[in-house]
């Protein structure tokens, strides 16, 4: 069989991948570079900057031949990476071929993380299949229980309508890996009332709004009840921004939602033991409150699984322990010439303050685009420091149809219970919560159209010191950009 030869080769199709093979083309057109990717199709990202470190992504399945078009130097492969040959710098392909590379980037993603019971009844969104397995299962069910609390089962439950469903997590509060328990009673009545609200893209209705309430609280204190705080086989790309638009299968339930608190799925038994309950389902569900519900099926949103099998036997690749291969400051692996970006990669250098890793799509977009300047850099021998978007976390998406922005340590992470956190809420329409320490503000998070964001990275980033602004920091009779200028 044929082996190609190659100055860089990346592999994945999405937005890590196509990312990075954008940039190196950009960086050196003239050299060849080689996209293997499991998936006919691609992922391509448009960044709309929100702040300097903030961007909103409208992201695009596009063919292979629409991006070879734009990029010189730039070919294709639509294969399965099978094996890695570390030593002699050679990828092994599915169709039996194989690449000889200069330099490789891993860019090959992540599956659903499937912590429960391995079953039929039981599945994890990850791609276009399993949106597709998820549309016709929807099709005649009447309840569908999600477990996990996070990003995918909360845009679920406030997206799925005519069906049941119950959702299990194992917080007190709801979408706990985005808010606190403030911010989450503030996005409650959304989810209560989720037919009644308009799609997420014209969520902007005038609505008188209600009077705003500001309170402060230290993260050693306890939380009040106001608000205190192709084929099936081939791992496709993450989705895109418009998969929820895919879910246009309405299920044949009443659409209530209940959420189990404090709860997690102990096991699936096969009879019911609830006498109550006269429905016949396909499943039951036993929880760890020792309640057992019957459902049609289990969506399981619990996290990613990095995708690392083909490159780990006989190479010096090592894993974080979520699974992640480690890189260094310079997106490098520990096997020579080898890099990784996007949710297959975890870092391994020393964080800055206010920047962690969560697998989103700007991360994996930064990286990608970051591991391109430093596999040319270093085959050029130029010196290239970290790029500044590592400086501090910063994320814009949409949470139970409220705008939300995340930035720095938004929920305190890494503080303990040391900060201080300033909160400020209209019902309805806004919630804003900053995370102080020493009187400098380490995180902010914005749910709705708060237009701060700017600011709040400027006073993130600069270490500004604002204890003397007291409360007056979130009045919204204060115009805080006045006090800097
Ligand atoms: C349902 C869902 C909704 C999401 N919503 C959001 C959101 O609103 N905002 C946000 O920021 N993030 C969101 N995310 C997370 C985001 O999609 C991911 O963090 C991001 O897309 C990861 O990009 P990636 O390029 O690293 O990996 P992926 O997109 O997973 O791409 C990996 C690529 O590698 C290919 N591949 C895998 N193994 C091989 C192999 N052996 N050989 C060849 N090719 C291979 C795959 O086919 C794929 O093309 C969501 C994720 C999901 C699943
Ligand atoms: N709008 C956005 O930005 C979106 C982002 N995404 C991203 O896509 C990826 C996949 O999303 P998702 O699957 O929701 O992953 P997340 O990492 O967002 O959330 C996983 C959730 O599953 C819970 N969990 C893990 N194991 C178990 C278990 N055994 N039993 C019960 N609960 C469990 C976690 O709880 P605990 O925290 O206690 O471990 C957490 O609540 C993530 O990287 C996410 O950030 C997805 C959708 C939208």
């Amino acid at each position: 069989m044929t082996t190609d030869t190659c100055t860089y080769l990346i592999v994945g199709g999405g937005i890590a991948g196509v990312s990075c093979a954008q940039q190196l083309s950009f960086e050196e057109p003239s050299e060849d570079i080689v996209l293997v990717s499991a998936g006919s199709m691609v992922l391509q990202t448009t960044a709309v900057q929100v702040t300097r470190l903030a961007h909103e992504l409208q992201v695009q399945e596009v063919s292979g031949h629409q991006l070879t078009d734009l990029c010189p130097g730039l070919r294709l492969k639509q294969a399965t990476a099978t094996r890695l040959d570390a030593k002699d710098k050679v990828l092994h392909l599915s169709d039996g071929s194989s690449v000889r590379y200069g330099r490789l980037c891993i860019c090959t993603g992540g599956r659903p993380r499937l912590p429960l019971p391995d079953h039929p009844a039981v599945i994890g969104i990850r791609d276009g299949h399993s949106v597709d397995e998820l549309v016709r299962r929807l099709g005649p069910a009447r309840r569908v229980l999600i477990v996990g609390n996070g990003g995918i089962a909360s845009e679920l439950v406030f997206t799925l309508k005519d069906v049941d469903v119950t959702w299990v997590i194992r917080d007190g509060s709801i979408s706990a890996t985005f808010v606190d328990p403030g911010a989450a009673e503030f996005l409650l009545p959304r989810l209560e009332s989720r037919d009644q609200q308009p799609a997420a893209a014209d969520a902007t209705v005038a609505v008188p709004a209600p009077p705003s309430k500001r309170w402060r609280y230290h993260a050693s204190d306890p939380p009040s009840s106001e608000g205190g705080q192709g084929d099936p086989s081939v791992p496709g790309s993450a989705l895109g921004p418009d998969w929820l638009q895919r879910l246009q299968a309405r299920g044949a339930g009443k659409g209530r939602v209940t959420v189990k608190y404090k709860t997690e799925l102990r096991r699936l038994v096969n009879r019911p033991n609830d006498p109550n309950d006269s429905e016949q389902w396909p499943v039951y569900a036993e929880l760890t409150s020792g309640e057992t519900i019957g459902c049609d099926f289990i969506v399981s949103a619990t996290g990613v699984l990095p995708n690392t099998e083909p490159f780990t036997e006989g190479t010096s690749l090592r894993l974080a322990a979520d699974g992640g291969i480690l890189v260094d400051d310079h997106m490098r692996t520990h096997e020579t010439d080898v890099y990784a970006a996007g949710d297959a990669c975890s870092p391994d250098w020393e964080l800055a303050p206010h920047w962690f890793q969560m697998r989103l799509w700007s991360q994996a977009r930064q990286m990608g685009l970051y591991a391109a300047k430093c596999m040319s850099a270093d085959r050029l021998g130029v010196p290239l420091l970290q790029d500044f978007c590592f400086e501090m976390f910063a994320h814009v998406t949409r949470l139970l149809g409220h705008k939300l922005i995340l930035l720095g340590l938004f929920n305190g992470q890494r503080l303990g219970t040391d900060y201080t956190a300033l909160i400020r809420m209209t019902p309805g329409v806004e919630f804003i919560k900053v995370v102080l320490r020493d009187g400098k503000v380490q995180g902010a998070l914005l749910l709705g159209d708060t237009d701060l964001e700017e600011t709040f990275e400027n006073l993130i980033l600069s270490q500004m010191d604002v204890s003397h602004l007291g409360d007056d920091l979130l009045s919204p009779d204060v115009d805080i950009e006045d006090y800097f200028d």
